[in-house]
């Protein structure tokens, strides 16, 4: 708007004769009062820096009523409020504005500014009216701005009048000329001092317009967030410091408490303490209601990996669960992978053991059709559930959705989003559409369910809420869940919850004077210790060979970026000698996979080599070091990586292999992401050099052992 209006008075002002002198009135009157105030301020304002909040403010104070010729009292407060708020928020456009009106200035008052110019002033008055303008230099900004806009509301000749008998005594033509002047030479020299520090010589106006835009830090921008993203409820991140007995946690069914105790659970993670009382209290009604009749609010959890996420869904919903009558899939657990699918399946089993509830898990393990006969059975009457609480993978699942008779989600009460941040994702997407559609999909048979049958959500009316409904409720856990509500709107959550372990800190910017909210994205387990070593592509399996060899590392889970690499690493592990070791990645059969992980938890295997099909999820006991031989790509597959150590509460320590090429940005990575504690670990060459032989002979085996891998595969 003071842009605009700027703009405007610049195009005016050549036809507009009276208006140019009274601007010159107004400013003489100014430039006086800025003499009095400068002959105060003087010793103090030589310290000042130009343009600060605090010269805007004592500019404004000292300059205020005098400046104020035609305006109200009230109008001119509202105005000045107006700018300063403006000027909160362009402070970058303020140079700009400033060159702008100059240039203006400079073209309409060449006469006037050839005369002051003439007069030549006393070098000491020269400098005064400079520091005083430093000092006013905002005010005169915004005091001009308001007169020109004043101006251009009253163009009228009567208001103008008006306006002139409310100025203090007529001015003569000669001090018009001179107060504009003046005007103009102050102008000038506070571009001059803006645009260098030649203070005395004035380089030409049309440089001075294009040229100089003060580098200012750019103001970090802080995304606005709905309200349940921005207020969270927070989730204590230490563990060990925080348990709660199982029995201080209100309304856990004694059944289950027993259960927790036989599984060795006798307190739980601060995760599990917030989030199970919160899917009880939503269910307080049975699970064909929410709580009063309402419906239930989602949850989102977002706590580090190995917090004890899964048992802060399993408890809750087995307890809504126990006393269902019919047998009707309630509960539905999607998970990406279907290694984890089957982790979640068994803690499923262990707590739903002995109730009467059946759990199926669904991911393509088994043929199409014995995943079938495990969901639904066919009776004369129709087909019936044989499934309460379904743990799948998207694939299989859509499939059944679409192609097994009788399988129905259309009494589905809980829809649990594990890993939400992945499932999110474009690939799976479709399928979270494909269930919510089915979840609130008619059937066409009438008969008892016709009354918990459900229309999808909308506006309350008497035909809607006469009729009681199932309502779905939804809960998405991760360690990496995104905070981009645009993501999470593509889930259409019903006024949710967040449960997290992120927390917000309040930082103080390097003036001291203004704080930002430096919003950690993602949190780790307290357990963890973080390391890189910066190296070479040579040295890395050197390094490797030395962290298990010489440093007697235990229990290594080493990350690779392929599954090619997996398997050549392994092969020259084994190759050198020494190590027990293994490869974990899909050129394993689901079995062997299974195996490995269990030879590996008993301590058989001492180095298990992965792809990140071991990254996301899995809860592998035991792991002491996590190795990042090939450094992760992405943010979340480093957190997920990471977080197969120190879990429960336990320590551990995870070291990248970072070539030095990659250093800046592996680093800048975890930087943007909030992970400071990432201790750089240099590794000389002269601890590897003992290594250097054994390693050649390991290569040419490994040579040999390619050669014959790849002749088997061709024959
Ligand atoms: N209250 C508890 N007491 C003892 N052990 C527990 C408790 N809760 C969970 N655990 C154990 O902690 C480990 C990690 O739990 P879980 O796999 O649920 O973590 P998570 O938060 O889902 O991790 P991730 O994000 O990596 O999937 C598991 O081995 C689990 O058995």
């Amino acid at each position: 708007m003071a842009l605009f209006s700027i703009n405007r008075y610049g195009g005016e002002e050549e036809g507009a004769e009276a208006e140019a002198e009274e601007r010159a009135r107004v400013l003489l009157e100014r430039l006086r009062q800025q003499a009095k105030a400068r002959q105060l301020k003087k010793e103090q304002e030589e310290a000042r820096p130009e343009g600060g909040e605090g010269d805007l403010s004592g500019g404004a104070g000292s300059g205020g009523a005098g400046l104020s010729p035609g305006g109200e009292p009230g109008e001119r407060a509202r105005k000045r409020k107006g700018k300063s708020e403006e000027q909160a928020g362009a402070q970058g456009q303020k140079k700009v504005k400033k060159k702008q009106r100059s240039g203006s200035s400079f073209e309409e008052g060449a006469g006037a500014e050839e005369a002051a110019d003439g007069s030549t002033p006393s070098k000491k008055k020269k400098e005064n009216r400079r520091k005083s303008q430093e000092k006013t230099e905002a005010d005169s900004e915004e005091d001009v701005s308001q007169q020109e806009n004043r101006r251009n509301l009253n163009n009228k000749p009567s208001k103008r009048k008006k306006r002139d008998e409310e100025t203090e005594g007529a001015e003569t033509r000669k001090t018009d000329n001179s107060g504009r002047a003046e005007e103009d030479q102050s102008i000038k020299e506070e571009l001059s001092l803006a645009a260098s520090e030649k203070e005395a010589n004035h380089p030409p106006s049309s440089l001075m317009v294009l040229g100089d835009y003060d580098r200012k830090p750019v103001q970090k921008v802080q995304p606005f967030l709905p309200h349940w993203l921005a207020q969270p409820k927070l989730v204590q991140k230490r563990i060990k410091d925080n348990l709660v007995p199982i029995r201080d946690v209100p309304g856990i069914h004694p059944r289950l408490l027993k259960k927790l105790q036989t599984n060795g659970v006798e307190s739980f993670f601060p995760v599990q303490a917030e989030v199970i009382p919160a899917i009880l209290q939503s269910a307080s009604n049975g699970y064909l209601m929410g709580q009063g009749g309402y419906r239930p609010r989602d949850i989102c959890v977002s706590a580090p990996t190995g917090s004890g996420k899964t048992l802060s869904f399993v408890i809750p919903i087995v307890q809504v669960l126990l006393h269902r009558v019919v047998c009707q899939v309630r509960a539905l657990v999607v998970l990406p992978t279907k290694e984890l699918a089957q982790q979640v399946s068994k803690v499923f089993n262990i707590y739903t053991d002995g109730t009467g509830l059946k759990v199926v898990l669904i991911t393509g393990q088994k043929s199409f059709a014995k995943e079938q006969e495990m969901l639904v059975q066919k009776k004369v009457t129709g087909y019936c559930s044989l499934a309460d609480i379904i743990v799948a993978t998207p694939g299989r699942l859509t499939d059944h959705i679409n192609q097994t008779p009788g399988f129905s989600l259309t009494q589905l009460r809980f829809l649990i989003v594990d890993e939400a941040d992945r499932m999110i994702d474009d690939m799976h997407q479709n399928c979270l559409n494909q269930i919510v559609k089915a979840a609130f999909q008619v059937e066409n048979y009438s008969g008892s369910n016709m009354l918990f049958q459900r229309t999808k959500p909308g506006p309350v009316t008497a035909a809607s809420s006469c009729c009681p409904q199932i309502p779905l409720q939804k809960l998405l856990f991760s360690a990496t869940l995104t905070q981009d509500p645009e993501k999470l709107q593509q889930l259409d959550l019903f006024q949710p919850r967040l449960f997290t372990s992120v927390y917000s800190e309040k930082k103080t910017l390097g003036d001291g004077a203004e704080t930002e909210q430096d919003t950690k994205k993602y949190t780790l387990p307290e357990g963890l210790s973080q390391c890189y070593v910066p190296c070479d592509l040579n040295s890395k399996p050197l390094l490797l060979l030395h962290f298990m060899l010489m440093m007697k590392f235990t229990r290594v889970l080493c990350f690779t970026n392929s599954r090619e690499a997996s398997h050549r690493l392994c092969l020259l592990v084994q190759a050198f000698g020494g190590v027990t070791v293994a490869e974990f990645s899909s050129r394993l059969s689901p079995n062997e996979r299974q195996r490995t992980i269990k030879e590996f938890e008993q301590g058989k295997i001492q180095l298990l080599i992965s792809t990140d099909a071991t990254a996301r999820g899995i809860d592998i006991k035991g792991v002491n070091y996590v190795i990042n031989y090939d450094a992760p790509q992405f943010i979340r597959t480093y957190i997920h990586r990471v977080g197969r150590t120190a879990r429960a509460g336990e320590v551990g320590v995870a070291f990248s292999l970072v070539l030095r090429i990659q250093e800046r940005r592996f680093l800048r990575m975890l930087k943007d992401a909030g992970i400071q504690d990432v201790k750089k670990h240099p590794v000389k060459g002269n601890s590897l050099k003992p290594l250097v032989q054994r390693y050649e002979e390991a290569l040419c085996k490994l040579e040999k052992t390619v050669k014959i891998e790849r002749a088997q595969k061709r024959a």
